[in-house]
């Protein structure tokens, strides 16, 4: 008997359970109505639950979410993180306000289950995950390094989730390098005139109406300066990252803080 190359192609319900199954949280926000796009339009993924503030939580188990994808909010992203690992339903995080201690509970809550992943980022945007390495790679050679993040007037939180870990990144390589702190004169200020202190890096957050999401990093030294800036005009910006993450996550079990180690960074 002769067989066709037809012959060979999966059944038609094989290669749907080949799809990896996603649901989103925070279905009608900003970025998640920019993710349910992205994943729609993604041919490896299949959208099967979109959950919003106020929907029934248990219908992404329901709907046999393999891999949930988060942007809701700081106050409510804990308990989605905690159903999910329950469930034992991967976690892509993008929500923001992830400090030492939310994810030292993260990681013990994932103990008693080793084969789920959860990634927890403050940016997808590649662009800005460069920025970061860029940032780190230069922070030793300039005395003087400050932040300013810019965004849209709607978001709630600042300084950004980005700018908080750009600055720890840059903080921890001048410590790294024996840098004293930056040279500040300043004994005479009106409150927050000087920005937020992030381990000892003044962070500054602009909001604007018009932009989206935009970050520098200033560095100083005797007669120069580096400026380090990036600029997401557009949330699509994000989904290449999320899409990744959404991909890697099946197969990285245990907490993964940015996906540097996603791009091979
Ligand atoms: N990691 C990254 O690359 C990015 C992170 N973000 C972060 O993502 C988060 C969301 O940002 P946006 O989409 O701009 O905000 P948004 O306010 O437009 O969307 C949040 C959505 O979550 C919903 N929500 C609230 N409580 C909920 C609950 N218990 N269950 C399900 N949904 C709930 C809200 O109704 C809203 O639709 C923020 O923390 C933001 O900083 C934003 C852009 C990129
Ligand atoms: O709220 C936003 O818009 C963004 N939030 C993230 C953050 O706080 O860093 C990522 C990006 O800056 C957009």
């Amino acid at each position: 008997m002769t067989t066709s190359a037809t012959d060979h192609q999966p059944a038609p319900a094989a290669r749907e359970s080949a799809l990896i199954p996603v649901g989103v949280l925070g279905a009608r926000g900003r970025m998640g109505t920019e993710v349910v796009k992205a994943v729609n339009d993604a041919e490896d993924l299949e959208l099967v639950a979109m959950v919003d503030d106020g929907d029934w939580l248990f219908n992404v188990a329901d709907a046999g979410a393999q891999v949930v994808v988060d942007f809701t909010r700081p106050d409510v992203v804990m308990d989605n993180i905690r159903f999910c690992i329950d469930n034992n339903i991967h976690c892509v995080v993008g929500t923001t306000g992830f400090d030492e201690a939310r994810l030292a509970t993260v990681a013990e809550w994932l103990e008693p289950k080793p084969e789920v992943g959860v990634v927890i980022a403050p940016n997808f945007g590649i662009g800005a995950i460069l920025l970061m390495r860029f940032a780190q790679e230069a922070a030793r050679f300039f005395p003087s390094v400050e932040i300013v993040e810019l965004h849209h007037p709607d978001k709630v939180d600042a300084p950004s989730g980005t700018a908080v870990r750009t600055a720890r990144l840059v903080a921890s390589a001048r410590r790294a390098a024996g840098l004293p702190a930056s040279p500040d004169a300043t004994t005479d200020s009106l409150p927050g005139a000087r920005g937020a202190d992030v381990e000892g890096v003044p962070v500054h957050a602009v909001r604007l109406t018009g932009l989206v999401a935009h970050q520098e990093v200033l560095l100083g030294a005797a007669g120069e300066s580096l400026t380090l800036r990036h600029d997401s005009y557009d949330r699509a910006s994000f989904m290449p990252g999320v899409l990744l993450a959404v991909r890697e996550i099946t197969r990285r079990p245990g907490l993964t803080v940015g996906i540097e180690s996603f791009l091979g960074l």
